[in-house]
């Protein structure tokens, strides 16, 4: 028979790990309006401010400020990243968490992104042809498809920190962080960051102000990229070495493919 100190023991923490599961919905739904606020605003489509969206400030100022508003999110994006902070924020945040704060602090500077982006009104290029404007606004969602696919294919809801705290709630416990390599995976090392890339560059009109962004985040993304590599060849050793050698890192490989795990 349980003890009543045991009984309240118990409730009080099946109720901590409601709230933990509660506060990683909450993210999550913020990722969820950002992320689908971002689709509109590169594209210029149903959004009341987008990335040409104008007035803004005289284009040096817009420059910077722009320039600015991208390096905060690498950073914030990979400073939380690394291993050495997360191990110091675990002190502050229960662990369970961890993974829900990331997101929802990337998703805050995404917001802020969309919110003080300068625009560069300055034409790029400008496609007349109905045909290929609509074949790269077809690409353009292609690669929106392609970073949510990778991501249901790599674990969506551990990517954005549901399942941490849904894991706490069942038994037995789940096993993470395990190499995966599904379909998309055998292709590509990184197919999440390839459908940015293409969601990032491909447009029918693309302006000064678009080009930064484009420029700025593909600067970025190739950085986290090694950065991220770096972390996965520490935890997984030499599978994720055979996997490099095997799939090209954005761009499928032309080399013999072999010993690309599940
Ligand atoms: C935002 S996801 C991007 C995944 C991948 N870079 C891509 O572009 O498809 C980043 C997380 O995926 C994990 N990850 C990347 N490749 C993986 C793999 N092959 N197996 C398991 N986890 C992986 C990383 O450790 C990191 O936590």
């Amino acid at each position: 028979m349980h003890t009543q100190t045991e009984l309240i023991k118990g409730s009080t923490s099946r109720t901590k790990k409601l709230a933990a599961l509660l506060f990683s919905l909450f993210s999550y739904l913020s990722f969820l309006l950002t992320f689908v606020y971002l689709i509109g605003f590169l594209g210029n489509v149903a959004v009341p401010k987008s990335i040409d969206s104008g007035p803004g400030l005289a284009w040096p100022w817009a420059l910077v400020v722009d320039v600015l508003l991208i390096t905060v999110f690498a950073l914030q994006h990979s400073i939380m990243a690394r291993k050495s902070f997360k191990r110091r924020w675990c002190h502050v945040i229960p662990p369970v968490i961890e993974r829900a704060t990331y997101v929802l602090a990337s998703s805050a500077v995404l917001a802020l992104i969309c919110w003080l982006w300068q625009p560069i009104d300055i034409s790029v290029w400008s496609v007349q042809s109905p045909l290929f404007a609509g074949l790269l606004v077809t690409l353009y969602w292609f690669g929106w498809g392609l970073v949510l696919l990778a991501s249901f294919m790599i674990s969506h809801f551990e990517l954005f920190g549901v399942k941490q705290p849904l894991d706490t709630l069942r038994q037995p416990k789940p096993v993470n962080n395990a190499f995966r390599t599904p379909a998309l995976y055998k292709l590509v090392r990184h197919p999440l960051y390839l459908g940015f890339l293409i969601a990032f560059w491909v447009t029918p009109e693309m302006s000064v102000g678009h080009l930064v962004f484009a420029l700025t985040s593909t600067l970025y993304i190739l950085i986290g990229t090694q950065l991220e590599e770096k972390d996965l060849v520490e935890l997984f050793g030499d599978k994720y070495r055979v996997y490099q050698k095997n799939v090209g890192m954005l761009l499928p490989s032309l080399r013999r493919k072999s010993g690309t795990g599940r």
